[in-house]
Order: C-alpha cells, then structure tokens, then sequence
C-alpha cells in the first residue's frame, strides 16, 4: 500500500481507527500519529450462501453486516453494542467478544482469513476461504487481536452460521450470586444445544440503566438478573426445552420473577438493557473500567471486595458481564478523575486477580491504557517473544505506536 510505503521511508507513525469504540484507548493516538480511517474500505466483496463464508473489507460497519446476511437468512457470529458504529476490521484486530461467543466461539476460530498491510506497505494476502487448511505457521492468528500494532488489516473472510429461526429471550431476577452461578448450570444442562447467551448483571447497573437512560426494568427488586438466549430451529420444541427449565429454576427457587420475550422488536429492547449499561456509565461520571476473566465461582467476589475497599470513595461500583464465557465487566465511578481514587483500586484489581490464573483483558485488549499491565496476565517469556515479533514486523515502530505491549528493553 503507498501510504505505508511513504510512511516507512518518512518515518511517519501511524494509527489505524476503525469505529473508534474501542475501550482501552487503542484506537486513539497518542502524540503525533497519522490516523488511518478505515471507514471508505466498506465494500462486501462476496458472501457464498452455501458455504457461508462472507468476504468484506475491514471499514464495514458490523450492524450492515448483520442486515445484509439477514436478509439472506445468515447472520454474524459476533454481536456486541457497539454494532452500529463498530468496524468489522476493528473487530477482528482487537479479536472482540461480544454478546455470542458461548454460541459461536471467538473470531479466532469464525475468521478464516484475512489481508493485511505491512509496515512496509506489502501486502499480505492470507484470504483463504477454507475452513481447514494445515500448510505451515497460522499467520492471521498473528494480526487477530494484535490492536494493529503488526499490520492493518483490509480484508476479512468470515464464517457466517445461518440464521435461527427461533429465538427466545428470558429476563430473569436471581436472590444471590450463588443462585447465578446455579440458574446457569441448570439451564445449560437443560437447554443444552440451543443456550445462545447467559449475560449477568447486578442491580446498580440495571439502576444506572433506568436513571440515566430512561429504560424500565420489567423484572424489579432482585439483586441480580440474567439474560438467557435460546437460538433454534424449531420454536414448539424450544419453548418447550425453555418452559421445563423456568418451571424449575422458579420452583427451586434460583430464580423470583421473570419474563419471556420472543417477538424481535420485545427482544431488541431487553437486549438494550445489557447492552447500553456502558452508555449508561459514561453518564454517571468519571469511568475506571476493568475487564477481567476468571473462575465463573469468583466472579463476583472481585466486585464485592472491590466495593468494601472503595467505600464512599467510588460512586457506583458495579459488575456484569458475559457470565457463560467467565467474564467480568467491573466499572468504577465517580463524580470525576481522582488520582487518589485511582491508587486504591490499581493495583489492588490486578493483584487480586493474580491469585487465580486471569486475564486482566479478556475482550478489550490492552491498547494504551492496559498496556504496562500484561505481566499480570503473561510470563516474561511470552511478553518477550511478542516484542520480538513486534520488532520483526515493525522495525520502525511505526504501527499503532504505544499500543499492546510495553517498550521493549531488548
Ligand atoms: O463497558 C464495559 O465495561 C463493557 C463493554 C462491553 O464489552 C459489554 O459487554 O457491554
Ligand atoms: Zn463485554
């Protein structure tokens, strides 16, 4: 590519942005970087409905995505709020998460190929559409969750599972965290193959949501909800599987109230619930952000303890997150930046969690803001060879700078 051509030989710095959603600062720059808009590469260049595989550039936005296989009956195998502004390159450079990958699994195994720009300005053309291919070293593993710190990705090649035709949403109220943890054991042995999400989230989140967004709670008073998604095929034997599993998590009593949701404009607006809890925080102050993965059995630990250290200090303290996958959203807030408020929760949050084997970024990468914390979750070794290959395929340093990883001492 001739920018990065020019770039190289100028030694010019660049950052590449997608939507620019990103929660770590990766997508910003930092001093004097060229910022790179992908937004013009949003061309869908093929999407093959019998194998499912579908080839766009990396500009196009995920929500258009969605749409456009929807109405051939196909649908993303990622989903996340961010969908109406996110980038699908930006996806796959910070390998998102999302709200699907207890279904589908990550992009590491949806993505089947990618081309990528190097530092230089060659291009690497690693499209394949092929969903098993063993010739040598997995190269595109290389650029899925690299923030953009080793090439810029162009072209995605995806593969797209076919649309559900029966789809069930269940908001639920939990007594206690413990009863949580047990609805989700229940409804995976119950629901099996077609539990599409278990997302969890406690009442001070659901209370910003209603408070600053305007959005009403149909199931008040626990002190925890779930969102439980069934994707299917056949909605008699679904709602069925569905109905047998809340008679008895209500019996038990895992669970005080809920609802059953399967009209899609009733699901949009539960799903927003969850969803739009980040949009919810950015209005209630100052935000400390963390994204933690870690035994499901002590997930919420990190928040209680989180919040008995903070005190009045913090003004919400809250936890949700993506439970079916072992992932923590634990959000700070408070009616500005307070440095003192930083230095009682950092490192507090990374050392807690280094007493079990976590990642302190389990689906946001660590961009600018995580980025000198990796040791919490990466041996010295793995922190080194990946400085190596940074320094391999960037020798300039000139991609995505201050990104990733921390400056190399080699
Ligand atoms: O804002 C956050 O902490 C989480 C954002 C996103 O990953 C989500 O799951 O809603
Ligand atoms: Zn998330």
């Amino acid at each position: 590519m001739f920018l990065f051509r020019y770039c190289s030989e100028r030694n010019l710095a660049v950052n590449p942005q997608g939507g620019n959603t990103g929660l770590v600062g990766g997508s910003v720059p930092v001093f004097d970087e060229i910022i790179l808009s992908m937004a013009l590469m949003n061309q869908i260049i093929s999407f093959n409905s019998v194998s499912g595989i579908l080839i766009c550039q990396a500009g196009c936005i995920l929500e258009n995505l969605s749409q456009y296989l929807e109405s051939m009956d196909f649908t993303m195998p990622l989903d996340l709020g961010a969908k109406g502004s996110c980038h699908i390159g930006g996806n796959v450079a910070t390998n998102a998460g999302g709200l699907r990958v207890l279904r589908y699994g990550s992009l590491r195994g949806t993505v089947l190929g990618l081309e990528v720009v190097l530092a230089d300005g060659s291009i690497l053309n690693c499209l394949a559409s092929l969903q098993k291919d063993n010739t040598g070293y997995d190269l595109k593993q290389l650029f899925i969750g690299s923030e953009g710190t080793l090439g810029v990705i162009t072209t995605v090649s995806i593969l797209c599972p076919q649309k559900p035709k029966a789809v069930n949403l269940a908001f639920l109220g939990c007594p206690g965290f413990s009863q949580v943890l047990e609805t989700f054991t229940t409804c995976r042995g119950m629901l099996g193959e077609i539990l599409s999400a278990y997302e969890f989230m406690d009442d001070k989140s659901m209370k910003l949501v209603e408070s600053h967004l305007k959005l009403s709670n149909p199931v008040t008073g626990s002190p925890f909800y779930v969102l439980i998604e069934t994707s299917g095929s056949n909605s008699a034997h679904d709602e069925e599987k569905l109905n047998h599993f809340l008679e008895q998590a209500m019996t038990s009593g895992l669970v005080m109230d809920g609802t059953v949701v399967t009209e899609d404009k009733r699901i949009k607006a539960l799903w927003a619930l969850r969803e739009r809890i980040t949009e919810a925080l950015t209005h209630d102050g100052y935000v400390y952000k963390y994204d933690i993965s870690l035994p499901v059995k002590r997930l919420y630990d990190l928040v209680t303890d989180t919040r008995e250290r903070l005190g009045r200090s913090a003004k919400n303290v809250v936890g949700y997150g993506h439970l079916g996958d072992g992932n923590l959203h634990l959000n700070i807030t408070a009616e500005s930046y307070s440095h003192s408020l930083l230095e009682a929760i950092e490192p507090f949050v990374y050392e807690w969690t280094a007493q079990y084997q976590v990642s302190i970024s389990a689906e946001h990468g660590l961009g600018f803001k995580k980025k000198h914390y990796i040791h919490y979750s990466k041996p010295r070794e793995a922190v080194h060879l990946m400085q190596k290959f940074k320094a391999m395929l960037d020798p300039k340093g000139i991609l995505n700078p201050y990104k990733t990883l921390p400056a190399s001492s080699l």
